[in-house]
């Protein structure tokens, strides 16, 4: 170890070493070679031997230790440790004042605890100990040895002491932030790794609240029957997914699963959608082509919203429900089908039958099991998980890196998700996108929010609901979702991607047509169902 000492005064060797001190701060990979470096620039250019920093203790943060050290043995480091109120270290962490012992050999508190006397050289020699701050709060110690006759006055050594102490703050600051980060990271990859492969059993349904528990038990029960089950539930809450895990699960799981929306398609293509056609059964059905029921032959059918389905159509489903066959349009041959049909819908079914909209006999045999999905509001516990899986989904799917930041999950627990599960995806998806600096920030979840509450229509979107007032009354008694008029008690409209745009443009044709809607349909292209079931979604009914 070389000593050298210096003339006093020598303020240009002062500046080097600092400026060296400087240059190892901003090249170093990690706290340690920047640390040690500078406690043997200490030691080669002014001198101060056997440097040490000493930290609260991992595991008991009451006890400093030495952490990093520059001409200690190992075993010298180790048993530098020192509680606040032993040796001069401990004084010092514990005052936030610098001490100087100008012979170690005449203090009493000097503990000779890492290094014992007789290994350091003879002569007088000092200690000199100065805290490393962070503000005012003492974050460890910074001390050497030095020999106490030299030219070079203690005084110069004591500033650069200090000014060095504040460097060695700033590292341990910057690697705290960083070990900080580290941890918060490496935690939430964990969460992720366990989301993904909670979302890997049951086919990618996510949900360990009670609720969602026991539709998955109901599912279970009967998948492998070929019981007909309507799944209900508010729109998002994965009614489609259910399906398709009952399918999975069942003995059909090999042969096909075809979906389709009813309300989706319009009314004088569903029945060609549904049972196929013969060439020249209309203008335009140049080929005989089969339809859903027929394409799903062995496997199963989900028939989305079929509260929709007209009355003829009703009988014809009726008929292949009770027959096992179905015939083209425009056909008269019987074909034989096998097929398992899953309905679905978010409106009381049994309230459509009593106003005489749905056929009774048919009600009868879809809703031997019925299932009923419970809103997002109601499943306790599931907004946090399905928000990481699909954090995880729209970083995979956008090559981003972005997490949550403070405080965000709390507001995507407590709001009340009209749209559900589809609109949750939607939400973190959007705040992906809009993330600046890798983190999704509280305010562009509110701008989100806000932009939903005006697309969806929805009075009460971006109001906080309190935890107590979230639940709709009883899921068991109100299985499925009426009219899709707002709810004064609890959010239940149906909710879809629309544009803003298109509710304008509803509005226009209805003011146009002096509210008629069959007129203002007509005015826009489109069949009074479809122009319905855009008012539906956009909330715009004004009976
Ligand atoms: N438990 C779940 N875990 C993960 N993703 C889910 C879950 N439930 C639904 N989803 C996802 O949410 C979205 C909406 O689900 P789905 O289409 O099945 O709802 P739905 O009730 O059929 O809606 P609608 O009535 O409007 O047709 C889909 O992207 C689906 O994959």
């Amino acid at each position: 170890m070389t000593t050298t000492s210096r003339d006093p005064g020598d303020g240009a060797a002062d500046l080097t070493l600092l400026h060296e001190a400087a240059k190892l701060l901003g090249q170093s990979a990690t706290p340690e070679l920047a640390i040690t470096g500078t406690l043997r620039l200490m030691s080669q250019m002014l001198g101060l031997n056997r440097g040490r920093v000493l930290l609260p203790g991992p595991d008991d943060q009451a006890v400093l230790q030495i952490r990093y050290s520059y001409g200690l043995t190992p075993e010298e480091g180790k048993r530098g440790h020192y509680r606040a109120d032993e040796g001069i270290t401990g004084r010092v962490m514990r005052t936030g004042q610098l001490a100087v012992i100008q012979n170690i050999e005449e203090e009493p508190d000097y503990l000779f605890r890492a290094v014992d006397r007789t290994t350091l050289p003879e002569g007088v020699v000092a200690y000199i100990a100065v805290p490393i701050m962070d503000g005012s709060m003492p974050l460890g110690v910074l001390a050497c040895h030095r020999l106490r006759m030299r030219p070079r006055p203690i005084q110069a050594d004591l500033v650069i002491l200090q000014i060095l102490s504040t460097i060695i703050a700033q590292i341990l600051r910057i690697n705290s932030l960083i070990d900080e980060r580290t941890r918060l990271l490496k935690d939430e990859n964990q969460e992720l790794k366990e989301t993904l492969q909670k979302s890997q059993t049951n086919h990618g349904i996510l949900g360990e609240s009670p609720a969602i528990r026991d539709a998955l038990r109901q599912v279970m029960r009967v998948a492998d029957t070929s019981v007909s089950v309507l799944l209900t539930g508010e729109s998002g809450t994965g009614k489609e997914r259910f399906s398709h895990l009952l399918h999975l699960n069942g003995a059909r799981r090999d042969q096909p699963f075809l979906a389709i929306n009813c309300a989706a398609i319009p009314e004088q293509l569903l029945e060609s959608e549904l049972f196929g056609h013969e060439r020249g059964a209309f203008t335009g059905a140049t080929a005989t082509k089969q339809g859903k029921i027929e394409m799903a032959h062995g496997g199963t059918l989900f028939l989305d919203e079929i509260g929709d389905l007209n009355l003829e159509l009703q009988s014809k489903l009726l008929r292949v429900l009770e027959s096992q066959v179905i015939q083209h349009v425009g056909g008269v041959k019987d074909i034989p089908v096998d097929v398992r049909i899953i309905t679905a819908t978010h409106q009381n079914l049994q309230e459509a039958v009593n106003q005489g909209r749905f056929r009774l006999d048919l009600f009868y045999r879809l809703n031997v099991f019925p299932i009923h999905l419970p809103p997002l509001r109601e499943r306790e516990g599931d907004t946090r998980l399905l928000a990481r899986h699909f954090l995880l989904g729209a970083n995979r799917e956008y090559a981003r890196y972005t997490r949550f930041g403070q405080g965000v999950m709390e507001r995507l627990e407590s709001y009340h998700w009209p749209g559900n599960i589809r609109q949750l995806e939607n939400v973190v998806k959007r705040a992906v996108l809009v993330a600046q600096q890798g983190e999704i920030r509280i305010e562009d979840i509110e701008t989100i929010l806000h932009q939903e509450s005006a697309v969806s229509g929805h009075p009460e979107a971006n109001r906080a609901v309190p935890a107590t007032a979230r639940h709709s009354p009883s899921p068991s008694s109100a299985p499925a979702q009426g009219s899709g008029h707002p709810q004064p008690n609890g959010p239940s409209r149906p909710y879809q991607w629309v544009r803003e745009d298109e509710a304008a443009m509803l509005q226009e044709a209805l003011k146009r047509t002096g509210g008629n809607k069959t007129q203002a349909a007509a005015v826009l292209g489109m069949t009074p169902r479809q122009f319905r079931y855009r008012l539906d979604k956009l909330g715009l009914h004004d009976d």
